[in-house]
C-alpha cells in the first residue's frame, strides 16, 4: 500500500531521514517509534507530500506520490494530529464536514455522514454538534479529530502522537475505545508515538528510529526478545518484564504449560490472549487456577506454573 525506498531528508546540514526504507501492507497498522527528534513527525508528514525528500521515492498503491496531485494523494489518508487541529470557529459538525464538502458531497450525505460519525465516537449528534471545539474536553476534542480524519473514508491514516495531548487515564480510554471502531479497522495505518506501551499495543509492526535512521523494524516480540543492536536493547530495557508478558501470547506458551488435568470449576481464558491478560486474572483472584483453551484442548495453571512455563519458554 505504501513503500519508501531509500528515502533521505535535511534539514540544512543535518540529516533527519536517513535511508529510510519499508513498505506498509493494506490493513497494516505500522507504529513509528523512537525518541523525541528522532525524525518520526519528519517522516509521517514526507508520506502526504507535507514535506518534500530530497532522495528515494515513496510510492501509494503502486504510484509515485511524486507524480501525484497533493489534494488527490491527501484524499486517500486522513490525517489526525496530537492537538486534534480542529479549526476553532468552526463547529463540530463543520469540521467533522469539511473534507466531504470539499469533494462536493450534498449536504444530505454530508449530514447524515457526520451524525453516524459522531455517534460511533460516543458524541451526541443533538447536544455536540453544534458546539464549537473550545466547548469540548480534550478526548473529545481528540475524538473529533479522528472523526474528520476519516469522514470521507481514506483507505489510509496518519497518526501523529494521536493521543498524546491527553492525560494517562483518558488516554488509555479513548485509545481503546478508537482504535477498535469498525471504520478503523481495515485502515492503513501509520502512527508515530513516543510511548513504548501504545507501541506495543497498537502495531502489528514497529519501526524504531534514531538520528534518522531505523534501528529495527518488525513485530513487536521481535524487538523485544531479538533486539538488533545495543540501542534496540536499552530502548526496551525499563519496560521489558511487562511488554515480554504482554507480547508473548498464551499459544506460544502452550508447549510450557503444565499438562494438568483440567479444573472443571477454573474460569476459562482463550489462548489467543496474553500471558499478561493471564497473570493479572491470577493475581487478582489469588490462589484460583486458570484453564486455558487451545484448539478445544484445555491445560490448567496457576500463578506459580505460568511464571514457570515463560522461564522456560525464554530459555528454550
Ligand atoms: N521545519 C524544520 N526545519 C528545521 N529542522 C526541523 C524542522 N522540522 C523538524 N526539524 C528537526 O528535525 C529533527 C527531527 O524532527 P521530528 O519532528 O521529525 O522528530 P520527532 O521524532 O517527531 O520528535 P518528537 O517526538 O519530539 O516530536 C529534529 O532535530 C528537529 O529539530
Amino acid at each position: 500500500m505504501i513503500t519508501l525506498s531509500n528515502v533521505s531528508k535535511k534539514f540544512g546540514a543535518r540529516t533527519v531521514l536517513d535511508d529510510i526504507s519499508f513498505t506498509v501492507a493494506p490493513g497494516e497498522v505500522l507504529v513509528l517509534l523512537g525518541t523525541s527528534g528522532s525524525g518520526k513527525t519528519t517522516l509521517l508528514r514526507t508520506i502526504n507530500r507535507l514535506l518534500p525528500v530530497d532522495s528515494g521515492r515513496i510510492t501509494v498503491k503502486d504510484q509515485d506520490i511524486e507524480s501525484m496531485a497533493p489534494e488527490l494523494l491527501r484524499r486517500q489518508m486522513g490525517y489526525v494530529l496530537q492537538h486534534h487541529g480542529l479549526f476553532p470557529h468552526y463547529t463540530v459538525a463543520e469540521n467533522i464536514g469539511l473534507v466531504p464538502g470539499l469533494l462536493g458531497w450534498d449536504k444530505h450525505r454530508i449530514q447524515q455522514r457526520v451524525h453516524s460519525l459522531l455517534e460511533k465516537i460516543h458524541l451526541s449528534p443533538a447536544e455536540h454538534a453544534a458546539l464549537y471545539p473550545a466547548q469540548l474536553s480534550g478526548g473529545q476534542q481528540q475524538r473529533v479529530g479522528l472523526a474528520r480524519a476519516l469522514a470521507a473514508q481514506p483507505p489510509i491514516l496518519l497518526m501523529d502522537e494521536p493521543f498524546g495531548a491527553l492525560d494517562p487515564v483518558t488516554r488509555y480510554h479513548v485509545r481503546k475505545e478508537l482504535m477498535s471502531l469498525d471504520e478503523i479497522r481495515d485502515k492503513t495505518i501509520v502512527l508515530v508515538t513516543h510511548d513504548v506501551e501504545e507501541a506495543f499495543a497498537l502495531g502489528h509492526r514497529i519501526c524504531l528510529l534514531h538520528e534518522g535512521r531505523i534501528q529495527q523494524l518488525g513485530r513487536p516480540a521481535e524487538l523485544l526478545l531479538r533486539p538488533a543492536n545495543d540501542f534496540v536493547q536499552r530502548f526496551f530495557a525499563a519496560q521489558r518484564l511487562s511488554l515480554e508478558w504482554k507480547t508473548i501470547d498464551l499459544k506460544t506458551l502452550w508447549p510450557y504449560l503444565p499438562a494438568a488435568a483440567p479444573d472443571t470449576a477454573a474460569p476459562v481464558m482463550h489462548a489467543q490472549q496474553s500471558s499478561w491478560d493471564a497473570l493479572e486474572f491470577l493475581n487478582a483472584h489469588s490462589g484460583t487456577t486458570l484453564n486455558i483453551e487451545e484448539g478445544g484442548a484445555r491445560k490448567s495453571v496457576d500463578s506459580a506454573g505460568l511464571i514457570n512455563a515463560i522461564k522456560q519458554y525464554k530459555e528454550a
